[in-house]
């Protein structure tokens, strides 16, 4: 039995679908990708928008639950031929259904898409895409036949701003619950995408997300536009301009699940942002794990024990040449974490390493730090989370035949809350770095691994004298694997801001020696 609210939507849907000749329904959203896509797509295609988002292309239905939506869209005349609001919103002569708001409750998204697949009641959700993809259906249970539909402009990106057209005056602020949503919404969508498959609606996501079916630039080639090459950015030529040298580091950890495939897709997202280094872990699992954790039942698709999880996270000697040789071919470096010693000992026989990473978690195997310090005579990074200044002095005293020894400051809470970073004991790490400049020994290089949100400690760690920063990375969520709250998800921009971030940091901090430059001149 169909309720009210599916009615009015199947009335919606009926009129909307005797009203277009090409099966194809665009849903448009308000991420900036929305800009790179031609109107040609979107003419004679139904449109669904979401919030103002009919300010970047009219819409035939447009959907919101905030009131500042119906105050932007009336600013400058409407743009939809039909409003579905939760909201008191009213167009006299638009139609206008209204349906309850459903917020996405704390931890309920199985209740979201449960509702998504039942379509008895429909509903306004606060993931909007599910409703506008409800409506979507709606019109092609009518149209009688499968509809190709286009997602535009949902770009998950909220740190990218939105599509030039949208309205910045109206959207508030970006709180923080929302920015945590953003993430559960895309989960939800893949879960959505999934149900959707050999249904009557064919869903294209549009941009640039792991789970994208094809790129802008595509939609507008098969709709026969011609793609404009963007201007390449001209170099600034200023002899004046002096740069810290700053290496950063995305930190893959164990996130791409021994499979090669996620490997390399992590690999060129990282290049493409502009990391120097690509990090990973390895570990003897064997014995690194007790026995009865290893034991221990763990549901993953590789089997269902923590052994069984664990073992396959490991790169082997093929997956170490793959990255050798892949990071080789994009002209980034690799290096690796290496937690133990018959780990030590494999990479160090079998491959050619370029550093050493000892991370933070091991900082009590005392035994094997001062193994590694007495047999490898290459460079170290050095981890100092959850350790104090007898750590520090310790690893003085035993790391002193090394070519380098990188101390990166770090916190080993997950996320370091702001008040936790100290960003100020990199400073001493400068400190030390410079006392210890052309004595006998290993050079001190001064870091920061962060475990915060965001650039900006790692922006202040430059200033403070890092000349090398690691941010963890994953490649979207998958839901057995452990969710690592503070990487940075490569589907999404978000580390090339990082990079860019801590590029502008260098050069911000650029020269100590005070001088006239050539910008400058007096004024008041
Ligand atoms: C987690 C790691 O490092 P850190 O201690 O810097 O977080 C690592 O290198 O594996």
């Amino acid at each position: 039995m169909s309720s009210p609210t599916a009615e009015a939507v199947s009335r919606l849907a009926a009129d909307t679908a005797a009203k277009y000749s090409t099966d194809t329904i665009v849903l448009l959203g308000k991420g900036p990708s929305a800009d790179q896509v031609h109107s040609r797509v979107f003419s004679d295609a139904v449109v669904i928008g979401v919030n103002d988002a009919e300010r970047i292309h009219p819409t035939d239905i447009t959907i919101f639950y905030e009131d500042w939506v119906g105050e932007s869209v009336a600013e400058d005349g409407l743009r939809s031929a039909a409003y579905v609001t939760s909201t008191s919103f009213d167009a006299p002569d638009r139609q206008v259904v209204r349906l309850p708001f459903r917020p996405i409750a704390n931890d309920a998204e199985d209740q979201v898409l449960l509702r998504f697949q039942d379509r008895s009641e429909v509903a306004i959700e606060e993931a909007m895409f599910l409703t506008a993809l409800e409506i979507a259906r709606a019109v092609a249970d009518h149209r009688g036949r499968v509809q190709q539909v286009y997602m535009v402009g949902f770009d998950f990106t909220p740190e990218a701003g939105e599509a030039r057209a949208a309205s910045s005056q109206y959207s508030p602020e970006l709180s923080s619950r929302r920015r945590a949503g953003i993430e559960l919404q895309e989960f939800i969508l893949q879960n959505a995408l999934y149900t959707l498959k050999d249904t009557n609606l064919d869903v294209q996501h549009v941009g640039t997300l792991a789970y994208s079916d094809l790129t802008t630039d595509l939609l507008n080639e098969k709709f026969h536009v011609e793609v404009k090459e963007p201007i390449a950015p001209q170099p600034v030529d200023d002899d004046d301009v002096e740069v810290p040298p700053v290496e950063v580091t995305a930190e893959i950890t164990t996130n791409h699940f021994g499979d090669l495939d996620r490997l390399e897709k992590l690999v060129h997202a990282a290049q493409a942002a502009g990391a120097d280094w690509v990090k990973v872990q390895k570990r003897d699992v064997d014995t690194f794990y007790t026995s009865q954790q290893l034991a221990s039942p763990y549901k993953s698709p590789f089997g269902s024990t923590f052994g069984d999880y664990r073992r396959q996270l490991e790169l082997d000697k093929e997956g170490f040449l793959f990255l050798d040789e892949l990071t080789k071919d994009l002209g980034i470096r690799w290096f690796a974490s290496v937690l133990d010693k018959p780990s030590f000992e494999w990479m160090t026989g079998e491959l050619d390493v370029p550093l050493v990473k000892l991370p933070s978690t091991i900082s009590e195997k005392r035994d094997y730090l001062s193994y590694v310090a007495e047999n490898y005579t290459g460079s170290v990074v050095i981890s100092t989370g959850m350790t104090d200044t007898a750590y520090e002095h310790w690893l003085l005293q035993t790391f002193t035949e090394q070519e380098a020894l990188y101390l990166l400051h770090c916190n080993s809470a997950y996320p370091t809350p702001d008040e936790h970073t100290n960003i100020g004991v990199v400073r001493h790490y400068a400190q030390l770095a410079a006392q210890q400049n052309g004595k006998p020994g290993p050079r001190i290089v001064p870091g920061y691994s962060s475990h915060d949100y965001g650039w900006m400690a790692s922006a202040l760690a430059v200033a403070a004298g890092a000349q090398m920063v690691e941010k963890h990375v994953k490649l979207g969520n998958t839901e057995w694997a452990h969710f690592d709250a503070v990487a940075v998800d490569l589907t999404t921009d978000a580390f090339t801001q990082y990079v860019d971030a801590v590029r502008r940091a260098q050069l911000h901090v650029g020269s100590s020696q005070k001088k006239i430059t050539a910008s400058e001149h007096h004024k008041y």
